[in-house]
């Protein structure tokens, strides 16, 4: 039976890496896949991971119909043996839902990849829509974490290395920006508590924190 997958996980988790092997995978066998992408941080009509790993793939429009655009490309001769769509938690609720029909009309995999959620902890649109349709939720076993060794779990945006909470929902973006606008990945609490690496490093030297003996005399 064909399947929406949704690969999910904290910004550079590997959701690309996977994207490329499953593309790499299928193709070496004869299949072919139509890739779709939005707003790669290598430019536009780019799927590109980290370890350096770069394909060309389908940039989505906003109202763009991904059904219609498989449709027709079937039509016009073309194959698609199964779907990629990369960030996908960039897509807008009704794109997820024509990538469902791809699924059930069209009897062809679509494996979709991206963050649940945005740098407030809030899932993305794109995101909570593929959680309700999706045959399956996979999380990427490869764990990215948090400065305190624990395993990350949430997106902080970051600016010189402090955690914000106010911004537009999108924002483009790379981790290891300390200078200006970037992403950390996080636990639960250091999220919650708004702590980054910069944060807690400055906390330790920072001439406000009280002497530890100055604490346990109060
Ligand atoms: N120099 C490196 N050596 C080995 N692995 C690396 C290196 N740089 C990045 N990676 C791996 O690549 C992962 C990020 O992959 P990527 O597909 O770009 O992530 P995502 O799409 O989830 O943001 C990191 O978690 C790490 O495992
Ligand atoms: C948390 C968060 C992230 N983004 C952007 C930043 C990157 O361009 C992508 C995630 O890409 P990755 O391959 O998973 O690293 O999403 C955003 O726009 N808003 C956010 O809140």
């Amino acid at each position: 039976m064909p399947e929406l997958v949704f690969f999910s996980g904290t910004m550079d988790c590997g959701k690309s890496t996977l994207a490329l092997q499953i593309e790499h995978n299928r193709s070496a066998r004869g299949l072919q896949g139509m890739i779709f992408t939005r707003d790669d941080r290598a430019g536009e009509g780019k799927l590109s991971s980290r370890l350096g790993l770069v394909t060309d793939a389908v940039e989505v429009e906003d109202d763009q119909d991904m059904y219609a655009y498989v449709v027709d490309h079937l039509s016009k001769g073309g194959r698609a043996d199964y779907v990629i769509a990369d960030e996908a938690q960039f897509l807008a609720p009704e794109q997820i839902d024509q990538l469902a029909r791809v699924v059930d009309d069209l009897g062809i995999d679509v494996f979709a990849f991206g963050i649940t959620t945005d740098f407030r902890s809030k899932l993305f649109p794109g995101s909570q829509r593929l959680v309700e349709l999706a045959d399956r939720v996979e999380v990427l076993q490869v764990e990215a974490l948090c400065w305190c060794g624990a395993r990350a779990t949430h997106n902080a945006r970051t600016i010189g290395g402090r955690m914000v909470v106010e911004g537009a929902q999108v924002v483009v973006g790379d981790v290891d920006q300390s200078e200006d606008i970037g992403y950390e990945v996080l636990c639960r609490r250091h999220h919650s508590r708004r702590t980054t690496a910069a944060s807690a490093r400055a906390g330790v030297l920072s001439p406000d924190v009280l002497p530890v003996d100055a604490v346990s005399r109060t």
